[in-house]
């Protein structure tokens, strides 16, 4: 059987996409997720999303890892799937959907060549500080460390230490490391569930703007990561609160095809 496909990219985190309103992929294969997401034998993605119906929304958004398990929230996925909604035409420039972690609005801007999305996040509350880092779950878990230069820093081998130690190895969690630069952030990404360093991570930008912002006291970051720009707002109420956290950045019709599944 033959079905049809799109490839995004959000800031370089890329994703395939599926219209699986009409139910033409199951969510349980995780294998064909994985296959599909495969960049030697499959398309090639960090993952993969099923836009789906959901009553008293425009779509659910269903996000898959490249290994094929269904994960929580991808804010650079969410930000592509709304541009999917658009070209689609499902949505003209704001969605609501619903997602692993509950609602979300997005505003869209065409651009010609891209979209751009501000994508509406969860709220964040329990807050961990440690001596040297921060840990949250801004709708994925994320740890989040300051360092001083990513010049020669290795991303791949620093993430995937700590995703891997005693703490998180059963469970996983994503970790981001960051550096300031002139115009705010510089941010890096090891993902579970890809685990590999990605060239963007939605809610690792959220979590590393939300743990600069107690550092520098600001609201408001540019963010520059390995695929391109971002911008993060939000208000903190208080150490443990933060609310209106909004991702704001591009998001890209790469190509689409039809795939044998
Ligand atoms: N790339 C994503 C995060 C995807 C989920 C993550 N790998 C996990 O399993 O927690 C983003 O842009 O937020």
């Amino acid at each position: 059987m033959q079905i049809k496909f799109w490839k995004y990219q959000g800031t370089g985190n890329d994703f395939v996409l599926i219209d699986n309103r009409n139910n033409i992929i199951s969510p349980d294969n995780k294998k064909l997720i994985e296959h599909l997401c495969h960049r030697r034998f499959g398309i090639g993605a960090d993952g993969l999303m099923l836009l789906e119906n959901a009553e008293g929304y425009d779509f659910r958004m269903r996000y898959f890892n490249s290994d094929g398990g269904e994960a929580s929230m991808c804010g650079n996925g969410g930000r592509c799937i709304v541009a999917f909604a658009y070209h689609l035409g499902i949505i003209n420039d704001k969605a609501l959907f619903i997602a692993v972690d509950g609602e979300h609005e997005a505003l869209v801007k065409d651009q010609d060549s891209f979209v751009q999305v501000s994508l509406k996040m969860i709220n964040v509350s329990g807050i961990e500080k440690g001596e040297s880092h921060y840990y949250m779950n801004t709708g994925s878990p994320h740890y989040v460390k300051f360092i001083d230069s990513h010049a020669n820093f290795d991303t791949f081998k620093n993430g995937k230490a700590i995703r891997y130690n005693e703490r998180f190895a059963e469970e996983g969690t994503n970790v981001n490391f960051v550096s300031f630069n002139d115009e705010g952030l510089q941010v890096s990404t090891y993902e579970r569930g890809v685990e590999d360093e990605t060239y963007s991570c939605g809610t690792g930008v959220v979590a590393s703007a939300i743990s600069s912002g107690f550092e520098k006291n600001k609201e408001h970051f540019k963010i520059t990561t390995k695929g391109g720009n971002l911008e993060v707002r939000f208000e903190r109420i208080d150490t443990q609160n933060i609310n209106n956290v909004w991702l704001i950045g591009p998001a890209t019709k790469v190509f689409s095809g039809t795939v044998n599944i």
